[in-house]
């Protein structure tokens, strides 16, 4: 119930006056359908299929009296234009309605989705961390679909509520007594069906589950496609897809069983009440046979639009787990914004110059609730325009520490300090623009080289990308291409191989003249030939640049002005590269490992 007003408060909010014009559309559409029913006892009057005793009856008393005035001949064609006039005005605002209908339902699902998705993408980073992405595509394409039908629902439903009550007071005007009995047999009907609402709220929710887990499901299976085939995964994947495929089969077939039963229920408590009705009006109430006509014509009309407000009840509860879950994902996003939007439009890019980071006494740990720390107590500084190395073993820590100095994460404890000011709200954004990032999983887009450079520096000139490219020892290889800048490099650079993904990942980087480069691992899929030229690049930026680089292979590091090694998310060691490799300590003793590895290998 809470979500339902929360969405009927939003909808009102988002298309305003829209909906109030749709209302009195509906009101006026319902007037005329009425105004139509009424003039066919006229109509049937004047043609003599019966005598009219409705002298006292508002407001066709009204209506006759205007039309005895007009001689005979006058009389049925006049009466025939007007219910052709009438049918027809009834059926262009019809027209103009479902229109406008349609313009609410997409308007109000495009704010939605556009609120939904910027506050996902202002999100911070530990938002995500832990999160299954599929589930945000998920929601962003069907959940945000089964709200608009939902929406739908709920537009036609309150043209029904209008339709319903104008109908309501015609048969009312005609014979309270009988409309009463209607009425009242009505809502015990309505409460009988209350089952049916209930479940349609469960079958919902399963829905909601069961698309969730599909939509979850098959995005990992082709993420992972190769590691299917080569492990000949198939028949396992095809059975949870078969099984998958029958519960989604079986939950829309029960569905559709819930709702069509609901409608017969409607249709035979419908066809019993107006044999009950045309019994007890004719032979216990003796109300005269125009007025039984007249309120047939309106109840037979009425009835299909209880019906149609069952159903559309049915799929607005339905629909209440999908908004339950897109206003739910929007909260919590909300919650947690990386920055205030007034932050993100003024912030101050001369704050972008970086002269010393340093981290004050920081630990960290993923899941509070647990005692493992990922990071303990780390005090370290990165010095202007040094190259920094972090190392260590795997799970060491490294990446988390470099997604803390970057603002990705904030410490629990401690405290990130840049230019000696607390890194915080007020310079975040500055300081990431100084930043290119090469992460150890790298992503590339769809598309061609070009647009995947262009990305980061839309601006970049033809000779800027050639000479980023270069730095990265990948232009030899783009220049070998058929179509050079133009290629298309497939789903994540899928046609590229590792190591030419991440070099053009490297030139990317570059190209956004960074103060500060972040390499996560840049270099690990690169045989050494291009290693060795990727290192040469990187040397001739030592000094020029802030370099700060996690490597597994210590041969990259050698020029490090200073490298911190890592253990259990403490530093173990700190020093210049020149200093530690030549004394006993941890990094002495990862030197010698990889050095007997690679005898070994060779031997
Ligand atoms: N998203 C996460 N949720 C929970 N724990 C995490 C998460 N990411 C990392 N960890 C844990 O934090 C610790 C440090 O991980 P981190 O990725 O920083 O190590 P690393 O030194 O970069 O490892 P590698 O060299 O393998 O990339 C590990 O114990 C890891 O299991």
């Amino acid at each position: 119930m809470k979500n339902l007003l929360l969405f009927l408060k939003k909808l009102v909010e988002v298309t305003g006056r829209k909906i109030y014009l749709n209302f009195f559309l509906s009101l006026l559409i319902s007037a005329l359908e009425g105004i139509g029913i009424y003039l066919l006892v006229p109509m049937l009057a004047v043609i003599g299929v019966f005598d009219m005793q409705m002298d006292n009856v508002f407001p066709i008393n009204y209506i006759m009296r205007g039309i005895e005035r007009i001689p005979f001949d006058v009389n049925i064609s006049f009466i025939l234009i007007l219910y052709f006039l009438l049918i027809t005005g009834q059926a262009l605002l019809q027209r103009y309605q479902s229109i406008a209908n349609t313009g609410i339902q997409q308007n109000f699902i495009k704010k939605l989705r556009l609120d939904l998705y910027k506050s996902l993408n202002g999100a911070k980073w530990e938002f995500f961390i832990g999160k299954r992405k599929s589930d945000f595509n998920y929601i962003l394409t069907t959940e945000i679909a089964r709200v608009g039908s939902g929406t739908h629902s709920v537009i036609q439903l309150s043209s029904l509520i209008f339709f319903t009550f104008i109908q309501v007071m015609l048969a009312f005007l005609l014979s309270p007594l009988l409309t009463v009995i209607v009425l009242v047999s009505g809502t015990a009907l309505a409460v009988y069906m209350k089952k049916f609402l209930k479940s349609s709220k469960a079958l919902g929710r399963e829905t909601t589950d069961l698309m969730n887990e599909y939509f979850g499901g098959i995005t990992d299976q082709f993420n992972g496609i190769k590691d299917m085939k080569s492990n000949m995964l198939e028949e396992s994947y095809l059975h949870w897809f078969r099984g998958k495929s029958n519960a989604i089969e079986s939950n829309v077939m029960k569905l559709v069983r819930l709702s069509s039963t609901s409608t017969l229920a409607y249709r035979i408590a419908a066809a019993l009440l107006i044999v009950l009705f045309v019994y007890v009006s004719l032979n216990m109430m003796h109300i005269a046979n125009e007025k039984v006509v007249l309120i047939i014509l309106i109840f037979s009309r009425l009835w299909p639009k209880f019906t149609s407000i069952q159903t559309n009840l049915e799929q607005i509860i339905a629909m209440l787990p999908a908004v339950e879950n897109v206003l739910n994902v929007q909260k919590e996003s909300e919650k947690h914004q990386e920055f205030k939007l007034s932050i993100q439009k003024n912030w101050n890019k001369s704050q972008a110059y970086v002269a010393a980071i340093e981290c004050k006494n920081i630990s960290y740990r993923y899941d509070t609730r647990q005692q493992i720390m990922a990071l303990s107590n780390i005090d370290i500084c990165i010095r202007n325009n040094e190259t920094t190395a972090i190392v260590g073993k795997s799970g060491a820590g490294k990446t988390t520490l470099v997604d803390m100095i970057m603002g990705l994460l904030k410490p629990e404890q401690g405290q990130v300090r840049i230019n000696n000011q607390p890194l915080n709200d007020d310079n975040l954004l500055a300081f990431r623009s100084s930043i290119s990032y090469v992460s150890q999983d790298p992503y590339l887009f769809h598309t061609t080289i070009r647009e995947n450079l262009l990305m980061v520096q839309p601006e970049a000139s033809e000779a800027e990308i050639w000479e980023a490219l270069s730095f990265a020892a990948a232009a030899e290889f783009v220049k070998k291409l058929p179509l050079g800048l133009d290629t298309i490099i497939g789903d994540r650079g899928m046609k590229l191989s590792g190591g030419q993904r991440q070099r053009i990942i490297l030139a990317r980087a570059i190209l956004r003249k960074p103060s500060i480069l972040v390499l996560d691992e840049a270099t690990s899929a690169l045989d050494s030939e291009n290693e060795k030229k990727i290192q040469e690049s990187i040397d001739l930026l030592k000094g020029k640049m802030t370099i700060i680089i996690i490597a597994h292979r210590l041969s990259t590091i050698r020029n490090a002005d200073n490298v911190i090694v890592l253990e259990d998310g403490k530093v173990i060691q700190e020093g210049a590269y020149h200093r530690l490799s030549q004394t006993q300590g941890a990094l002495r003793t990862m030197l010698n490992t990889q050095e007997l590895a690679l005898n070994q290998t060779l031997a």
